[in-house]
């Protein structure tokens, strides 16, 4: 099957490329975009962790400042120094202390005693802070150069102002964000710390956190040289997957191909699109001469697996559960049948071949009225043989019973079919006697040279009799088993000796040529 499938070369290239383009084009979308949704969400982690780690380390000076200040007093002795140095020399921020008054004079630092003013800009900030607390970026008067104050007032008017080098502080946001993104991060509108500069190339995102009670924001951005440079660090990963993801295509689709292709589902389309055919068997009245019944039967060629035994399509459509809906069909095709030769058809009865266990489910009867209310010309003419191929329990007896009688109701005529092999039963036949009995032709096969094959029949023909039901026998194929057959007192008989099955227009040829004769 395989071969055949992969067998065609064009068909073979076309579906390989279409579906090597196809997984391409979805490994390059998953892996483009996935990494553009992962970087976008680690650089707002990032972001985020460095935002925290920010708020901790000033959270981390504030507590030092605010310990500093509990301990001191408005002078600058030696033990206030000494005070000072030990808080500077254990800080891990600071590098640098000082005391500041009421009025924002700075008298006393770690280095000895002093005496400046605080700009006023951030006095006045001091004061309106809920805390009274507040930082800058302003030149140190020791080192002159751009540098981080932090600075605290207790209520009662005494501060303490903590000096550090601005890369102390952004020292945590490093840690996180370095080497991998660029960052600005500003205090008021003064950039404290930045390597924006360095980044070379479009900026493909951007993220913002602000620390408000610090006036500080923190700007990350995302370079599209560090997607490029991930997206080629998993080109091995995306040559990996695009052939991964070809393969599970390609077997996939030849997995559905052979599943389409496959008998089960042939059948299955087949039911559900009304696909298959009926023949006609004609049965002969050997008393009469003529014929006025004809079994259906169905007949279905595949296009992939060439004609199909009735038997296999029977049995999987009833493993697929569509046995009902392959029923309904013969039936409407035999009503269609009728329409189409209301002529020749107007004394002739047809059969259709139903599993007994159809017969017990609630809704088949109600349907199958429904069906004679659709094809009027199936009533008083229609007939069900019964195909018995398991046996009923005690349960299901009284209600098969009742279900015949049901379809009696309806004008339909019952007759049991393959008498002998199947699983009809006489306690069956006692309670319910169908119109008619088949007699299967495995009897009829043997019947000439087999003794006990004739008793055997011809105590069924006498019960028949007695039971008021018709009797037919099945596959007679040769002048002798006809002439066993009439001996034994069976008088309609089917089989190939009179005619095969076939479709709508021979058999009505088959009619007008025999019924001229
Ligand atoms: N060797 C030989 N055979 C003869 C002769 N005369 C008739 N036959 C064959 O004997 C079978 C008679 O049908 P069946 O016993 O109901 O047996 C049927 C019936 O049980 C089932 N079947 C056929 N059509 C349907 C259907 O529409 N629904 C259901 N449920 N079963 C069906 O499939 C079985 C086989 O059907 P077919 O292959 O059409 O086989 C038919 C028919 O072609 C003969 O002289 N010699």
């Amino acid at each position: 099957m395989f071969k055949t499938i992969t067998g065609i070369e064009p068909s073979k290239k076309r579906v390989i490329f279409f579906y090597g383009l196809l997984s391409l084009f979805i490994t390059l979308a998953i892996f483009t975009l996935g990494l553009y949704f992962y970087l976008l969400s680690d650089v707002s982690d990032r972001t985020y962790a460095a935002k925290k780690a920010l708020s901790d380390r000033m959270n981390g000076i504030f507590t030092e400042l605010k310990q500093a200040a509990e301990d001191s007093d408005l002078s600058c002795e030696k033990a206030d120094l000494t005070r000072l140095r030990r808080v500077v020399f254990y800080s891990p921020t600071l590098k640098e202390i000082g005391l500041f008054d009421s009025d924002f004079r700075v008298y006393c630092s770690n280095l000895g005693p002093t005496d400046f003013k605080i700009y006023s800009s951030i006095a006045a900030r001091i004061t309106k802070s809920k805390d009274r607390k507040t930082v800058s970026l302003v030149n140190s008067n020791t080192l002159g150069e751009s540098t981080f104050f932090a600075f605290y007032q207790r209520a009662d008017g005494l501060g303490v102002n903590g000096l550090a080098p601005p890369k102390n502080i952004a020292i945590s946001v490093d840690q996180i964000l370095l080497p991998d993104y660029f960052y600005e991060l500003t205090i008021g509108k003064q950039v404290f710390s930045s390597n924006r500069e360095g980044i070379g190339s479009d900026v493909l995102a951007k993220q913002e956190e602000s620390l408000a009670d610090w006036s500080m924001t923190l700007v990350v951005f995302l370079p599209s040289s560090l997607y490029w440079h991930h997206l080629w660090s998993i080109s091995p990963f995306i040559l990996l997957s695009w052939g991964f993801l070809f393969a599970v295509f390609y077997i996939g689709h030849l997995v559905l191909i052979y599943y389409r292709r496959s008998l089960r589902h042939c059948i299955k389309r087949a039911i559900r699109n009304n696909a298959m055919e009926v023949y006609f068997q004609p049965i002969v009245s050997l008393s009469e001469g003529g014929f006025h019944e004809m079994e259906a039967l169905i007949r279905w060629r595949s296009f992939r697996h060439g004609q199909v035994s009735p038997l296999v399509i029977v049995d999987m459509a009833d493993r697929l559960g569509l046995i009902d809906d392959l029923t309904w069909m013969v039936i409407r095709k035999v009503g269609d049948f009728y329409r189409e030769y209301p002529e020749q058809l107007r004394d002739i009865k047809i059969s259709v071949n139903v599993d007994r266990h159809s017969f017990l489910k609630d809704y088949f009867a109600p349907n199958l009225s429904i069906i004679l209310g659709e094809y009027p010309e199936l009533k008083g003419r229609l007939g069900l043989e019964v195909t018995e191929t398991t046996a009923l329990n005690s349960a299901e007896l009284p209600l098969m019973v009742s279900r015949f009688e049901d379809i009696k109701a309806l004008g339909i005529g019952l007759s049991v079919d393959d008498f002998g092999t199947g699983y009809a039963g006489l306690d069956f036949l006692r309670r319910f006697p169908y119109d008619t009995l088949k007699l299967d032709q495995i009897f009829i096969a043997s019947l000439k040279d087999d003794q006990f094959t004739r008793q055997i029949l011809t105590s069924v023909t006498k019960l028949a009799k007695e039971l008021n039901m018709e009797l037919v026998a099945e596959g007679v194929e040769r002048e002798d088993q006809l002439n066993a057959v009439r001996e034994l007192g069976v008088d309609r008989v089917q089989g190939y000796y009179f005619c095969r099955p076939l479709p709508k227009d021979q058999v009505i040829a088959w009619f007008e040529e025999n019924a001229a004769n």
